[in-house]
C-alpha cells in the first residue's frame, strides 16, 4: 500500500511535535513546515527522539506560490495546519499582524489545495477562545462565537474559511476546537508551564516569587499529548467536521497555583498578582462539552485537572535541572 504522507505546519509547537509522534508511530511520512528562520525550535522534536525520523522544509505560508510547490512536490493525503501566531497576550500588541498571518494562511493553504488536490484531508485548529464572552455553559459546537482578543477574531474568521471551503467545494476539512492544552513542551510564556517552572525554581532558592495576572478565572484545561490523539483521529474519520476538544472540567487558576504551591511546599504568599500581566479582556469562565468528540472519533479522555497537574509537575522536576 501507497505511503500516506502528513504535512504539519507549525510542527515546532507542542502539538505539532506529539503529532508527528502519533503519525510517525502509525507509518506516516511526516513532512514538518517550519519558517525556516535560524530560530526555529527544534527542541520539542528533539525532546521525543523524532528529529531525524521527520522531513523538515522551509515554506513561509504566506505566499501562495510556496504552498502549491510544497503540495506538488510531496503529495500529502494529509494536512495538519498548527501553524499560527498563537499567543492571546501578544495578539493585543500585534493585532494585525495575528489576524493577518492567522487568516491569510488558511485561505492559502485551502485555495492551495483547492488547486493542486482536492482529496488532501485538512485539520484546522480552531481554539475555545473563539467563543469568548460566554452564554451557556459547557460551550458545544453550536455555541455562538463573540471573541474577546485579536487571536480569538483571527481564529473565528480562519474557523469560517474552513466551513466555507468544506460547503462550498466538497474538500475534506474538519476544525479541533482545541480548550487549554498543557504538557512539557509548552513554552513557558504561558501560564500553567509558568506556574511549573517558576514554583520549582522557587522551591530551590532560585527566585523569590511567582508574578502573575487575573488568576480569579476558570478555564478548561487538558492534557496536550492526549489532545493530539483527537486531531489525529479527526482526519481519519470519512467525512469531515468539527470537534471540541476539551476536560468537560473548569478550574480557578489560583487553584492551579496553590496546589502546585502546596505539592512544593510553597507559602500561599509568594504568589504576587502583577497588573501589568492582565489583558484588556478575559474570558470569566470557560469549559466545553467533549461528547461529540468521545461518540463520533471514540475518543478516549478521563485525566481531571489534578492528575493533569501530577503529570506535568513530575517531568518538570525530572529535567529540572
Ligand atoms: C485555547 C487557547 O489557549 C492558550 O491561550 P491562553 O488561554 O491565553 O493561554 P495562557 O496559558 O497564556 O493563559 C491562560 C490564562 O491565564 C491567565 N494568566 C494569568 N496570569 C498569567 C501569566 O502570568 N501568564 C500567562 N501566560 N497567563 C496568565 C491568562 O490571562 C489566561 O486567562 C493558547 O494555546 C491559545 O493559542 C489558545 O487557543
Amino acid at each position: 500500500m501507497k505511503q500516506k504522507t502528513a504535512i504539519i505546519s507549525g510542527i515546532t509547537g507542542q502539538d505539532g511535535a506529539y503529532l508527528a509522534q502519533l503519525l510517525l508511530r502509525d507509518n506516516f511520512k511526516v513532512i514538518g513546515l517550519t519558517r525556516g528562520y535560524h530560530n526555529d525550535n527544534l527542541n520539542g522534536l528533539f525532546y521525543l527522539g523524532i528529529k531525524d525520523k521527520v522531513t523538515l522544509m522551509t515554506c513561509d505560508l504566506l505566499d501562495i506560490s510556496q504552498v502549491i510547490k510544497i503540495l506538488q512536490q510531496t503529495k500529502p493525503t494529509h494536512f495538519y495546519n498548527l501553524a499560527a501566531q498563537s499567543s492571546v497576550s501578544l495578539s493585543f500588541q500585534q493585532p494585525i499582524g495575528t489576524f493577518q498571518f492567522n487568516t491569510l494562511s488558511v485561505f492559502n493553504l485551502l485555495e492551495a489545495i483547492k488547486m493542486v488536490d482536492k482529496s488532501i484531508r485538512f485539520y484546522q485548529a480552531s481554539s475555545s477562545e473563539m467563543y469568548g464572552k460566554v452564554n451557556n455553559l459547557p460551550i458545544t459546537e453550536n455555541s455562538v462565537l463573540h471573541p474577546l482578543s485579536p487571536y480569538a477574531i483571527s481564529k473565528a474568521a480562519a474557523h469560517f474559511t474552513c466551513i466555507h471551503y468544506r460547503e462550498s467545494y466538497q474538500l475534506h476539512v474538519s476544525c479541533g476546537v482545541l480548550f487549554n492544552h498543557e504538557s512539557y513542551l509548552r513554552q513557558n510564556t504561558f501560564f500553567v508551564k509558568k506556574v511549573i517552572q517558576e514554583s520549582i525554581k522557587i522551591s530551590k532558592g532560585l527566585i523569590d516569587v511567582l508574578k502573575v495576572g487575573n488568576i480569579d478565572i476558570k478555564r478548561d484545561f487538558g492534557y496536550a499529548p492526549k489532545y493530539t490523539e483527537a486531531m489525529y483521529l479527526i482526519l481519519q474519520q470519512e467525512y469531515p467536521s468539527d470537534y471540541l476538544i476539551c476536560s468537560g472540567q473548569t478550574i480557578s487558576l489560583r487553584e492551579i497555583i496553590y496546589y502546585i504551591f502546596d505539592k512544593l511546599n510553597i507559602s500561599h504568599e509568594l504568589c504576587q498578582i502583577d497588573d501589568n500581566l492582565y489583558r484588556p479582556a478575559e474570558i470569566e469562565n470557560i469549559y466545553g462539552n467533549n461528547a461529540k468528540a468521545k461518540q463520533e472519533l471514540g475518543w478516549v479522555y478521563d485525566l481531571d485537572i489534578y492528575q493533569t497537574l501530577d503529570l506535568l509537575l513530575k517531568e518538570e522536576l525530572e529535567n529540572a535541572i
